[in-house]
Parts: structure tokens; C-alpha cells; sequence
């Protein structure tokens, strides 16, 4: 298959992990014999830098002509400790999913076995632990409109959503639910919320169309409370932007570390490939932040584009070098192994199952694929 991938390796450590992720695609293309065509453009503070804006014309133009987007990670110290900062990374990554129309944004919590002694979590609590985050990427309280008054001290923002964001999102998380177990639980604040409770009336009246889903409701408070106590309850989670934004990072947690999360963003047209998390400033240069949430999203870009096979390969490879131990610190305090060191292991071990009689395939960590 051919692919034109963009890549935006943006701040921190954006660059460094999203190099991995671009190793193992290479390394893909060899062994499956595709031809991955790839392109590098300015996003964030470094885009900044050096143009004044976030997102420079000829980045969202590459994007655009891209068949996918893969992206580090962007933000700035500089700028996350200046709040009158008018130009902002984070406007660049923001920009982006609105102007390609990433309305769904797709984050898979699960949990690799070699690893449930990692998470602060107890083992019995976690042990298998698989569910999906669809959090709505291009509305709510991040797109409202934002007032401060002159004398700058009443701040506003907007959390407006309309049934039509609601509701093509909806449809993706029950299909999502359809063909897995079969269940999806809509997270929000109606107790509270006019914008939650539009979101209840629309999610119940789509599951009408979806009789093998059971729909139930959480407080995203209370969400937050039962994705630590009882992760497997849960199997689709639908919500709004930002409790999609927290309890994601909440999350993460059941698995051992941020590092390891990968997300896919999707609308009609586009689709972007980003680790969850951000650009981890103090590890920038260091060689020590985690790359396989740059790399299974880049699985879950082979994933989207019907490369079954070539995101096993991937994910095996990634489950290879979890359990001989060849991970970064925050998986091992004591690990000798740098995001480089990481990041070559995996790619040198992508092998299609086909021709390696010898994979042991049993035990797969992430084995399941995903969602897309
Ligand atoms: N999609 C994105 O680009 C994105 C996402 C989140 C935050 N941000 C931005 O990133 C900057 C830093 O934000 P933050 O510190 O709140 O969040 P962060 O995700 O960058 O880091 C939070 C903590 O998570 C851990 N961590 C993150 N990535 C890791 C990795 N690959 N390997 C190992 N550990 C990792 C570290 O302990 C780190 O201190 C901010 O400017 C923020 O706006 C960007
Ligand atoms: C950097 C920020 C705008 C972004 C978000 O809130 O969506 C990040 O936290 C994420 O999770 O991708
Ligand atoms: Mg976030």
C-alpha cells in the first residue's frame, strides 16, 4: 500500500518519540513491502518560533493533502507559565483537529500483563482492564466563545454542543460498542450541565437504533472515582471533550505509565495518530521519555488504513521488548534502555508472523485490535 504521512514532531519530547514510531513504520514497509511517502512540518512552540504562528498555512496544508497525520507532542514551559500569552502551542493542535474535521477521538486503556505490577493499582483490580474512550474532539468548553472583561478579572468559556456534534459521534462509539461487549456508558454532568443533558436525550434516542447495546449513564465525578476502583466495568466510554481529556489521563494510570497510551483522532475526510500525552518538557533531550504511545498509535494508523496484520506485528513487537525488560524509566526505575535503545528493539523486531515459525504468540499484551 502507498501512504502519505505527515509528520508534525512538535515540542519537547514530540520529536524523540515520534522518531520511534517512524522507525518501526519503516520498518513495516520492508517487511510487508509498502511504501510509506513521509513529510515533516512545523506545529507549536517550534512553530512559533520560527514563523509566529502555531500552525503555519503549510503545515495544515500537508495535513491536509496527507493520508494521515502523525503527531509527537507540543507545549512549552514558556508559554504554560505565562497565562497572557496571546499565541499558544496548544492553539496550533487545536486548530488542527478543527480545520480536518477530527471530531472522534479514540483512546484504548488496556493492560499489557508483563506490567500489571507497574500501575500504583492493585493486580486483582486491574487484570484485565480493556476499554475504549470516544471523546468528542472538536466541540464543548475548548471551542466556546472565551471572554475576559477589561479589567481582566471575569473570565468566561462557552461549553456549547448541538445535537449533530452529539450525535455522529454517538454513532461511531455504539458501533464501537456493537462489536465489542456490547456496552457503552455515556459520562457527563447532567445533574448539573444543559449541555450534558442534551447529550443524554441524543445518546438515549440513538441507542433506540442499536438494541444489542446497553447504554448506562455515570456523573463524570463518579467516573472518575469507578475507573480506578473497578476498571472493568467498563468497556465503551462516551464523552465530551474535556472529561474525555481528564479521565484519559486518569486512565493511564491502570496501565503503568502515560507512555504507553496511543490515540487516533478521525472525522470524514482525516485522521491524526497522537500519544495521549504532552511534550513532557523536563525529559526533553534526555533520552529517557517513553516511545510506545507514539508507536501503537502509529499501529493504530496501520489499523485505520486495513494493515491488520502489520499493527499485530507492531504490537507484538512492542510486547517483545515489554517482557524481556528493554523499557524506559518509568517503567523501570533502574532500566539502562533510552527511548533510542527502546525504539530500535521494536523496530528490529517487526516480523511478519508468516514467515517466523518460531514467534510464540501466546500471551500477547495489546493483541486485540482495536477500533477502528
Ligand atoms: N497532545 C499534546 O500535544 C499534549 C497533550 C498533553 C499536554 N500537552 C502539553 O504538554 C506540556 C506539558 O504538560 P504536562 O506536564 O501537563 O503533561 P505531559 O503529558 O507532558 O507530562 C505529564 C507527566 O507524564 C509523564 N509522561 C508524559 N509523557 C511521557 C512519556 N512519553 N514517557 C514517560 N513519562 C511520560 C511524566 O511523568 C510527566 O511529568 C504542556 O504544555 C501541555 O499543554 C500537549
Ligand atoms: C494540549 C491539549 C490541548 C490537549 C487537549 O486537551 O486535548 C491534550 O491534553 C490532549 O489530551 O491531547
Ligand atoms: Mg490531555
Amino acid at each position: 500500500m502507498n501512504l502519505k504521512i505527515a509528520l508534525l514532531p512538535g515540542d519537547g519530547i514530540g520529536p524523540e518519540v515520534l522518531n520511534q514510531a517512524v522507525k518501526c513504520l519503516h520498518a513495516v514497509e520492508e517487511t510487508f513491502n509498502h511504501h510509506f511517502t513521509f513529510k515533516e512540518a512545523l506545529v507549536g512552540a517550534t512553530a512559533i518560533d520560527r514563523t509566529g504562528n502555531p500552525l503555519p498555512n503549510q503545515t495544515l496544508n500537508l495535513c491536509q493533502e496527507a493520508d494521515a497525520v502523525l503527531f509527537g507532542a507540543i507545549g512549552d514551559p514558556k508559554y504554560d507559565n505565562d497565562p497572557s500569552a496571546k499565541v499558544r502551542p496548544e492553539q496550533g493542535l487545536l486548530k488542527l483537529r478543527k480545520e480536518l474535521g477530527l471530531f472522534a477521538n479514540i483512546r484504548p486503556v488496556q493492560v499489557f500483563p508483563t506490567l500489571l505490577d507497574n500501575s500504583p493499582l492493585k493486580k486483582d483490580i486491574i487484570a484485565g482492564t480493556d476499554f475504549v474512550i470516544y471523546r468528542e474532539l472538536t466541540g464543548g468548553i475548548y471551542f466556546g466563545e472565551k471572554k475576559l472583561n477589561e479589567e481582566g478579572t471575569i473570565a468566561s468559556d462557552l461549553c456549547e454542543y448541538s445535537e449533530k456534534e452529539i450525535s455522529r459521534i454517538a454513532h461511531l462509539a455504539f458501533k464501537a460498542a456493537k462489536n465489542r461487549s456490547g456496552k457503552l456508558t455515556l459520562v457527563d454532568k447532567a445533574n448539573v450541565l444543559e449541555s450534558s443533558r442534551l447529550w443524554r436525550r441524543v445518546v438515549s434516542k440513538i441507542a433506540e437504533s442499536y438494541p444489542e447495546v446497553t447504554l448506562d449513564f455515570l456523573f463524570v465525578d463518579n467516573a472518575a472515582m469507578q475507573i480506578i476502583l473497578n476498571p472493568s466495568q467498563f468497556d465503551i466510554i462516551l464523552t465530551e471533550n474535556m472529561f474525555g481529556d481528564i479521565i484519559s489521563d486518569e486512565g493511564s494510570v491502570i496501565g503503568g505509565s502515560i507512555g504507553l497510551l496511543a490515540s487516533a483522532s478521525v472525522g470524514e475526510q482525516n485522521a491524526l495518530f497522537e500519544p495521549i500525552h504532552g511534550s513532557y518538557p523536563q525529559a526533553k533531550g534526555k533520552d529517557i521519555a517513553n516511545p510506545i504511545a507514539s508507536i501503537l498509535s502509529a499501529a493504530m494508523l496501520l489499523e485505520h488504513f486495513g494493515l491488520f496484520e502489520e499493527a499485530m506485528s507492531v504490537r507484538e513487537a512492542v510486547d517483545k521488548s515489554l517482557k524481556k525488560g528493554i523499557v524506559t524509566p518509568d517503567l523501570a526505575k533502574k532500566s539502562q534502555y533510552g527511548t533510542n535503545q527502546v525504539g530500535d528493539f521494536i523496530a528490529d523486531n517487526i516480523v511478519d508472523e508468516d514467515d517466523d515459525l518460531n514467534m510464540n504468540d501466546e500471551n500477547i499484551g495489546l493483541g486485540k485490535s482495536t477500533i477502528i
